[in-house]
């Protein structure tokens, strides 16, 4: 990664998603909001570079907040607009405020990366891309010392034996699992644990992809088979040769073409648009998503013997927030590595923080946490994390009392109230003994010794023993 932040404002959740991802793969940081309010707060308490600013945001305008950004708080930074069909006078005026440029929407995520890099070549950032070229092939690995976790590794290095070995097809892989859990990283460490390492990883984000060219993306074309295909192009499936074809968020395929890529798997020929001929494919499929893929099987939105195909295996990723204490493990060594890349002292965590951490719920898992991290460290005094936002977050997550307590001669004894809030506890996380002591903003060893004192049981489906804690 470089340090170069990119603020992302953008409603349009999938395409959000999809922009981040490709960012982050160039080394870039990306921070994605989804209304204005966000970014400014975000604006005024953080360093960007560069910010990709859509028109039409729920709370107001795109073109408010960049005259807001330029009259009202002096701020100078790069602003890219990303406009709609229709919204050239938009653009115009944006250009007006000293926008840098604008790109039509749909946008190719190529000629994004291209206008950004551009940027970057005009500034004096250049040499922090030169480094970013370099250390995105940093090594990637999943971290955690959480059974859930451990099991994961187990089961690539289980298939990493597997396809080690054999030149044959490996079979096909299906990997799960929320946002920000470690995907993309799992499909890197199979592609180079496996004979086909040195060569092609080809990651095609179906989310990414239009609709309308998908088909072409994956399966190539000949000249003349469409209006615009003006030269022969093999696809992105022909590309990965008998390396590695990574489809990330295949749920968002398509039926049509959830159709021909069963046949693709079935027979392993692919033809290109416009073609009679066929050609073999040797490349191992790996696919991804967080959607409930089998959910959706039930309701008709993805093909049953495509689902049935994919997850010849399957490799689940758990969230965060189930894998006790390695969100401090990760967070220590997210801490550690900012530090090293930028040359600032050491980090230190103080008990608060580590509680903190612990208890935080990390929806958007191990890529928030980073995020969390790295922003703490680099606005960090003299090694000493900031706490900024996270307490707030975790506020936000505890149950707001509507209701004030008050004494009265039949009211409830300390004792009774601890007891009865623990039973809710207990009873609105189904007996899960972590859950219960984030939603009560305890330890789950504080609970555990709770517990015990009321004589209260609870149904132990924790990951971890309990002395982990
Ligand atoms: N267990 C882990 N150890 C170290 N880093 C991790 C781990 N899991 C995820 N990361 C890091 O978190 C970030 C997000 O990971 P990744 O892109 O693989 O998630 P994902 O599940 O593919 O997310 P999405 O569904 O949004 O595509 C990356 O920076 C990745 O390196």
């Amino acid at each position: 990664m470089t340090d170069i932040q990119i603020l992302l404002i953008e409603d349009e959740h999938l395409f959000a998603k999809a922009v981040r991802k490709r960012l982050e793969r160039e080394g870039f940081h990306c921070h994605v909001v989804d209304t204005l309010s966000a970014a400014t707060a975000y604006c005024l308490s953080q360093p960007i570079h560069l910010i990709l600013l859509d028109m039409r945001l729920p709370d107001g305008s795109g073109l408010d907040f960049l005259r807001d950004l330029r009259e009202e708080y002096h701020l100078d930074t790069t602003v890219i607009v990303l406009t709609a069909f229709g919204e050239l006078e938009d653009a115009v005026t944006a250009m007006k405020l000293h926008a840098l440029d604008y790109l039509k929407k749909p946008i190719d995520l190529d000629t994004l990366v291209t206008t950004i890099n551009k940027f970057l070549d005009k500034t004096v950032l250049t040499k922090q891309l030169q480094y970013s070229s370099t250390a995105s092939t940093e090594v990637v690995q999943l971290l955690g010392n959480s059974l859930a976790l451990h099991k994961v590794r187990q089961q690539i290095a289980r298939i990493s034996t597997l396809t080690s070995q054999t030149e044959n097809n490996p079979p096909n892989i299906l990997i799960l699992g929320e946002t920000g859990t470690g995907k993309d990283v799992c499909a890197h460490l199979l592609h180079h644990a496996s004979q086909r390492a040195t060569r092609p990883f080809v990651h095609v984000d179906c989310a990414t992809l239009p609709a309308d060219l998908i088909e072409a993306e994956l399966f190539g074309h000949e000249k003349g088979a469409y209006t615009h295909a003006h030269t022969t192009r093999k696809g992105l499936i022909e590309t990965a040769e008998d390396g590695t074809l990574f489809l990330d968020e295949v749920g968002e395929l398509p039926l049509e073409l959830q159709t021909k890529l069963l046949a693709v798997l079935g027979r392993r020929m692919v033809r290109r648009l416009g073609s009679t001929q066929e050609r073999y494919t040797g490349a191992w499929f790996i696919t991804a998503t967080h959607r409930p893929l089998m959910q959706w099987v039930e309701e008709g939105k993805f093909r049953a013997d495509l689902y049935y195909r994919l997850n010849t295996l399957t490799i689940e990723l758990p969230p965060l927030r189930t894998c006790d204490n390695d969100s401090l493990v990760l967070a220590q060594h997210f801490a550690q590595q900012t530090a090293q890349r930028y040359g600032l002292p050491s980090p230190s965590f103080s008990p608060e923080l580590c509680e903190q951490i612990q208890q935080a719920e990390w929806r958007g898992n191990v890529r928030e946490l980073r995020h969390y991290i790295e922003r703490a460290v680099l606005l960090s005094e003299n090694g000493s994390l900031a706490l900024h936002g996270l307490q707030t977050r975790i506020d936000a997550m505890m149950p707001t009392v509507t209701e004030p307590l008050t004494i009265t001669s039949h009211s409830l004894t300390l004792e009774q109230a601890e007891r009865l809030l623990i039973e809710q506890a207990l009873a609105k996380t189904a007996g899960n003994v972590s859950q219960a002591a984030r939603l009560l903003g305890i330890t789950r060893m504080a609970l555990r010794y709770r517990l015990q004192k009321h004589g209260l049981k609870a149904q132990d489906n924790d990951e971890l023993p309990t002395d982990t804690d």
